[in-house]
């Protein structure tokens, strides 16, 4: 299974340590394309040769070969809600949305809008629920 996981680079990285549990925990269910995402420079990865368009190439080439996207949505991202509006045009691609409802944010209408309970997920989690909540996501793939 390949996994395709946002998060927030140039949006900001409050959360990468957070990231960094998501990722280690999705290496359990199938390959992680985008494990730079744990890089921790904030400007972004010291990059492909082209800059920022090899990056978005490469990235939406990677989302179109994944079979499942992940994103952690709690901290705000241009660059994760982007892929996600891509992902959700691509068909048959699940994508599973994590909101932390702690953080004090309201997640934007255009991401909890766009849930349809089937095909693209968003949850409300805490921090200790995560293994869970990624077990029932990936449980619920292999019953389909
Ligand atoms: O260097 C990068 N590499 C990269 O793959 N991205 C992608 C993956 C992340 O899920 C998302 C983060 O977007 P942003 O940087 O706008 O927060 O964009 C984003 C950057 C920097 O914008």
């Amino acid at each position: 299974m390949k996994i395709y996981f946002c998060g927030s680079i140039r949006g900001g990285r409050s959360d990468q340590q957070l990231y960094q549990r998501i990722v280690n925990e999705l290496h359990r269910y199938g390959s992680v394309l985008t494990e730079h995402v744990l890089c921790s420079d904030w400007s972004g990865e010291e990059g492909p040769a082209g800059g920022d368009r090899a990056i978005h190439d490469r990235d939406l080439a990677w989302l179109q070969q994944s079979d499942v996207v992940v994103a952690e949505v709690t901290q705000p991202s241009l660059g994760v809600g982007y892929e996600l509006g891509r992902a959700a045009d691509m068909k048959e691609k699940k994508v599973l949305c994590l909101f932390r409802p702690s953080s004090g944010r309201a997640l934007s209408a255009m991401i909890r809008g766009a849930a349809d309970g089937r095909r693209l997920l968003v949850v409300d989690y805490s921090e200790e629920q995560l293994e869970a909540v990624l077990d029932r996501f990936f449980s619920s793939l292999q019953s389909v």
